[in-house]
């Protein structure tokens, strides 16, 4: 039996405690093993102390994380407010060059919430800080609420565009999701397609037009409920079946 495909996860710098740690919540960690059949490799948010090149020489497919801080505006040539904070420089210096290497050489790349944000700004989009406080946009951030389950609980409708990778995913043009998050697409970057919508219009989901394999993102979480979520189920086994394609043309 062919051994099981690697796929990269991103990790967040963080000081807990006093102590620095790379990591990444569970449930990303979890959903490459229970809903993409992959063993989840941990990269740390090391920037270029890392060359980006030998460790996507190992690996069969890349995973963005989620995460409450934010890309720096300078990324998109803004200057930062306390609006855009909290960053991750770490984070930042490790993803734009992963996200931009990964595509190059065709490895399947899935980008979650933080993730899909990296992805436009990688590719030369911008984001909006604080989406909610625009004129007829809707509050996309999490519930406030003591669980992670009711964080994470699934709450409004995103439209698939009609054609798009994902809808014929998921098989359906409309689908309900999970929203923890503050910031939004701007400009989306040249090369990105709109996969899904929010009724207020706020941009869900993209694919990279030209991407040699598997390449999108979404601004919500199918990794938290991919086991008991069917759409979130098949978006994880959409990716995991490319992960696995890269591995056997390897
Ligand atoms: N920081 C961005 C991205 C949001 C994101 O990735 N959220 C992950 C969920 C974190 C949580 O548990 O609250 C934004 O807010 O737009």
């Amino acid at each position: 039996m062919a051994p099981r495909p690697l796929v990269l996860l991103t990790c967040d710098q963080r000081t807990v405690d006093g102590t620095t740690w790379h990591a990444t919540p569970a449930t990303y960690v979890e959903a490459i093993v229970y809903g993409a059949d992959a063993v989840p490799i941990l990269l740390p948010a090391m920037g270029g102390a890392i060359d980006v090149d030998t460790v996507l020489d190992r690996v069969d497919g890349v995973l963005l994380t989620g995460a409450r801080s934010n890309v720096h505006p300078m990324f998109y040539g803004e200057d930062p407010t306390p609006e855009h904070e909290p960053f991750d420089a770490a984070r930042d210096a490790t993803t734009l060059p992963l996200i931009r290497r990964a595509i190059e050489r065709g490895i399947p790349l899935l980008a979650i919430c933080r993730g899909f944000q990296e992805l436009n700004v990688a590719l030369g989009g911008s984001l909006h800080a604080e989406i909610q406080t625009f004129e007829g946009r809707m509050d996309h951030r999490a519930p406030a609420a003591p669980t992670d389950d009711q964080r994470y609980g699934i709450r409004h409708p995103v439209h698939l565009v009609d054609d798009g990778c994902l809808g014929r995913i998921v098989e359906a043009d409309e689908i309900t999701v999970n929203s923890l998050h503050h910031q939004g697409l701007a400009t989306l970057a040249p090369g990105l397609v709109v996969e899904a919508t929010a009724p207020d219009g706020t941009v869900e989901a993209v694919r990279v037009e030209a991407a040699a394999a598997f390449a999108v993102g979404v601004q919500w979480h199918p990794e938290y409920w991919v086991r008991s979520d069917k759409p979130s189920g098949k978006i994880f086994a959409a990716f995991g079946a490319a992960v696995a394609a890269h591995a056997a043309a390897r």
